[in-house]
C-alpha cells in the first residue's frame, strides 16, 4: 500500500531512494524483524528450509483447514506441513516467534545448470528484535536436531554397500541403497543373556555417550570384532544391533575397493549413526603379517596372494593395506562424521594381525559360540512359542548336559526347529536325538585325538609339535578373548 502511495507521489527519478528511505524508518520503528530461509539458495537446495519444514510439520500447534502432505522417498511416514501463505506460532524457550511460508510465481527463468522450479519457496521467519540473539544462537541449531531427529524416526532404515566398485551415481555417491528390513533383534538372537545384556549396555553408553566422548577427547566410535564358527549369529548380531540403535549398515565389500584413498573415500560418504561392517575379514583381505613388505604395505587382496606386478603402481597406489584399514577405522580420517560403529566379522580370528586384535583397536571382542542352554531356551521360544517349563523336565535335563557337547550351530537347531515347527514335540524329539548322535560322535573323535596324541611322542613329531603347541596356544587366546 505504501509502495503505490510513493509510486504515485514521488518522480521516477527519486522512486528508488524514497523506498529504500521508507524501508529504514520502517525497520527502525518497527519491534521485529524478519528472516527469508529461501528453498533454493543460489542453485543449491537450502538445508535450512527443509528442516524448518520438517520441523514445521511435527508442531502440535499445526491446524487448520489446508495443510500439504508429503512422503519422502523410503520414508514410511507421511509429514503434513504449512501450505501457501499459511502462518503458525512456535514457542521456543517461552519467546513466540512466527512462521510464514511464503510462495510467489518466479519472474523470468534466470539462466541457471539446473532448471529452477517456477514457484519460488520460503519461510519468513517473524522474532521479537530483543530475542535476535537467543533465536539466532540457539533456536535455528535446534530446529535442525529435530528436524534429523524426524526425519530419522520416519525413514526406513537404509542398507548401503559398495559393490559397484569405486564408480560414483549420478550425485557422486560410492555407495548403493536398500532399505534395511532384517528383523532380527536382541529379544530374537540366541546367546548366553549375560553377554547378551553387557552388549546393549555397551551400545547404550555408546550412544548417549557424546558429551562423555567430547570431555575424554576420543572420537566418538566403537569397534566390534565379532569372532566366532559358521552359523553362530554374527550377521544376525550386526542386524540386532542396527535395529537396536536405530542406526544405517554400510556393508563394505573390501574386495571391490582398490586402494587407500578409495578406501578413505568411501569413508567419508558415510553419514553419521551408522554401522560400517566389514564381514570375514580374513577372506577380504590379506591382513596377516603386515612386516612382510616394505612399509606395512601388504601387496594384493584377498587369500589368493599379491596382485601380479603390472597391476601394482607406484607405493602399492593399487593396493589396499593394513595400515590403511587401520587409518580407516582408527586413524585421524576415521573421525570425520561421529557417533559411528565399526564391526568386524570373522570365523578365523587366529588368522588376523595382532595389530588389529590389540586393545584398544577393537574395542570389544565378541565371541559368538555354539548353541548353549540358555540360547536353546531362546530358539524354542521363537520358532516352536514355548515357554520356561513347557517342555518335559526330564528331557530339559537331557538337553542341558549334551547341548555344549554336540557343538551345534544356532543356525543348525534353527533350521531343525524350523523344518518341525507344526509339530512341536517331533521336534523337540529330533533335536535331541540329533543332539545324542553328534555328541556321541564328538566323543568318539576325541578319544582317537587323545590316543594319536599319546602315540607321537614330542620327539618324533618335532616341527609338528610345535605347530600344535602353537595352535593350542592361539585357541587359548581366543577362548581368553572377552
Ligand atoms: N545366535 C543366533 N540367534 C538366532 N538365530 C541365529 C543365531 N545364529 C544363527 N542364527 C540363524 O542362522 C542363520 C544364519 O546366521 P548368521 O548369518 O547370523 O550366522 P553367521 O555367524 O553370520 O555365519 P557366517 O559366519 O557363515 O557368516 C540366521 O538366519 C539365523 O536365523
Ligand atoms: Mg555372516
Amino acid at each position: 500500500f505504501c509502495q503505490s502511495i510513493l509510486h504515485t507521489v514521488f518522480p521516477p527519478e527519486l522512486r528508488f531512494a524514497s523506498i529504500k528511505l521508507f524501508q529504514r524508518i520502517f525497520h527502525w520503528a518497527s519491534s521485529y524483524c524478519y528472516y527469508d530461509i529461501t528453498e533454493i539458495d543460489g542453485v543449491n537446495t537450502n538445508e535450512l528450509y527443509n528442516a524448518v519444514q520438517l520441523y514445521l510439520s511435527s508442531s502440535a500447534s499445526i491446524t487448520g483447514n489446508r495443510l500439504s502432505l508429503t512422503r519422502g522417498l523410503n520414508s514410511s511416514a507421511i509429514t503434513f506441513g504449512l501450505s501457501n501463505n499459511d502462518r503458525l506460532i512456535d514457542t521456543y524457550n517461552g519467546i513466540e516467534v512466527i512462521w510464514e511460508h511464503v510462495v510467489t510465481q518466479r519472474q523470468s527463468q534466470t539462466f541457471s545448470w539446473r532448471p529452477l522450479p517456477e514457484e519460488k519457496r520460503g519461510f519468513t521467519l517473524r522474532i521479537h528484535k530483543k530475542n535476535k540473539k537467543i533465536i539466532l544462537d540457539s533456536y535455528l541449531g535446534f530446529i535442525m536436531e529435530r528436524a534429523n531427529e524426524i526425519r530419522r524416526s520416519n525413514q526406513d532404515r537404509l542398507l548401503y554397500t559398495n559393490s559397484r566398485g569405486g564408480s560414483l551415481d549420478a550425485r557422486g555417491h560410492p555407495w548403493e541403497s536398500v532399505p534395511f528390513k532384517h528383523p532380527s533383534t536382541f529379544d530374537t538372537l540366541a546367546m548366553d543373556p549375560c553377554k547378551k545384556y553387557r552388549i546393549m549396555s555397551d551400545l547404550k553408553d555408546f550412544a548417549d555417550g557424546e558429551a562423555f566422548y567430547k570431555r575424554t577427547g576420543r572420537a566418538w566410535k566403537r569397534g566390534y570384532l565379532l569372532y566366532g564358527p559358521p552359523g553362530t549369529g554374527k550377521s544376525s548380531m550386526i542386524a540386532a544391533m542396527a535395529n537396536y540403535l536405530g542406526y544405517d549398515i554400510y556393508d563394505l565389500e573390501l574386495t571391490e575397493v582398490h586402494t587407500n584413498s578409495e578406501l578413505r573415500k568411501l569413508l567419508m560418504k558415510t553419514s553419521s549413526k551408522s554401522i560400517i561392517v566389514i564381514e570375514d575379514i580374513d577372506c577380504s583381505i590379506n591382513l596377516t603379517n603386515r612386516k612382510k613388505s616394505n612399509g606395512n604395505v601388504v601387496p594384493g587382496r584377498g587369500l589368493d596372494g599379491p596382485l601380479p606386478e603390472e597391476m601394482r603402481g607406484e607405493e602399492g597406489a593399487n593396493t589396499i593395506t593394513l595400515s590403511g584399514l587401520l587409518n580407516f577405522t582408527d586413524g585421524l580420517w576415521s573421525c570425520c562424521g561421529s557417533e559411528r560403529i565399526f564391526v568386524f566379522t570373522t570365523n578365523h580370528v587366529e588368522k588376523l594381525d595382532p595389530a588389529l586384535l590389540r586393545s584398544g583397536r577393537m574395542d570389544m571382542h565378541i565371541f559368538m559360540s555354539y548353541c548353549s542352554f540358555d540360547s536353546l531356551k531362546i530358539l524354542f521360544k521363537n520358532y516352536l512359542e514355548y515357554e520356561e517349563g513347557d517342555v518335559d523336565e526330564d528331557l530339559m535335563k537331557e538337553l542341558r548336559e549334551i547341548i555344549d557337547k554336540a557343538e551345534m550351530t544356532p543356525a543348525d537347531i534353527s533350521e531343525l526347529l524350523i523344518k518341525n515347527r507344526r509339530d512341536k514335540e517331533k521336534a523337540v524329539w529330533e533335536l535331541l536325538e540329533t543332539l545324542r548322535f553328534k555328541s556321541e560322535k564328538k566323543e568318539k573323535g576325541n578319544v582317537i585325538q587323545e590316543k594319536r596324541a599319546l602315540e607321537t611322542s614330542p620327539k618324533e613329531c618335532g616341527g609338528g609339535g610345535d605347530h600344535q603347541l602353537v595352535k593350542q596356544c592361539q585357541e587359548i587366546s581366543v577362548e581368553n578373548m572377552i
